[in-house]
């Protein structure tokens, strides 16, 4: 996160950390806790990583210095990209990870809520992205998880801020025209969440972006509304 501040314990509860163990363990991606035993993320982020064993998901940390070889993490039970994703700038960049066990619900780690189809993205005004990822475009991992408030944009302005892409409408854009707060490499996965009438909900999924907090490119999150049948049918299925 460019142009954030540190996150305090409890803040983002169902913001988790996803780790890849092979070549050296290191955190990858954000997810988003969604229910007892399912994570919801970006699917670009198992593009290098597609094979479950790889993983491990880290809840209730607000530090990465936190995770020492004792700290318990969850395995992956089931991956699920979506079907239609091929990359990140074409949409339908959204994965569920089926944990090997449920997870308890407590202060630190709890779900968010799924938004409602109709609810339409204009209403919300206090959204959050949060993230242990650069704090610029040539940056590194972030110890502590940081956090930046951000406007949404209308898709047909993001849409004229890029001109070579197609923001569709399952896609949708928040960030300050000009620059200098912004998701980065290392958030993708995590959450963009909105208070709406004192409840948190989970409204986009850290996607891409034209390097970071550039002015006049600002950030592409997966639109979880326009997903919420898909992962009531993949979820629930089980
Ligand atoms: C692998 O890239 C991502 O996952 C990756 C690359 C990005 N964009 C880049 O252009 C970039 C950023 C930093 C370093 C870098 O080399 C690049 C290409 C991203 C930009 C944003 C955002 N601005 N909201 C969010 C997530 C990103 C994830």
């Amino acid at each position: 996160v460019v142009g954030g501040s540190n996150s305090s314990v409890g803040e983002w509860p169902w913001h988790v950390s996803l780790h890849t163990i092979l070549p050296v363990q290191t955190h990858q991606c954000g997810g988003s806790i969604i229910s007892d035993q399912w994570i919801l993320t970006a699917a670009h982020c198992f593009d290098s990583f597609p094979l479950t064993e790889l993983w491990r998901v880290y809840s209730s940390i607000l530090r990465q210095s936190e995770i020492t070889n004792e700290t318990t993490f969850f395995k992956i039970q089931k991956m699920i990209v979506h079907p239609r994703y091929e990359f990140s700038e074409s949409g339908y960049d959204i994965a569920l990870l089926k944990l090997d066990r449920p997870l308890n619900f407590s202060a630190l780690q709890q779900p968010a809520c799924l938004p409602s189809q109709e609810k339409i993205n204009t209403e919300y005004t206090e959204c959050w992205v949060t993230g242990w990822g650069y704090t610029k475009e040539r940056g590194s991992i972030e110890d502590t998880l940081q956090k930046v408030k951000l406007p949404m944009i209308p898709n047909s302005e993001c849409q004229s801020q890029y001109p070579e892409h197609r923001i569709i409408d399952k896609m949708l854009c928040a960030g300050y025209s000009g620059g200098g707060k912004d998701a980065c490499q290392g958030d993708s996965g995590g959450p963009f969440s909105c208070k709406f009438e004192n409840r948190w909900y989970m409204v986009g999924i850290t996607s891409w972006g034209e390097g970071c907090a550039r002015p006049g490119q600002p950030g592409v999150y997966t639109n979880v509304a326009k997903f919420v049948d898909w992962i009531l049918e993949q979820t629930l299925e089980d």
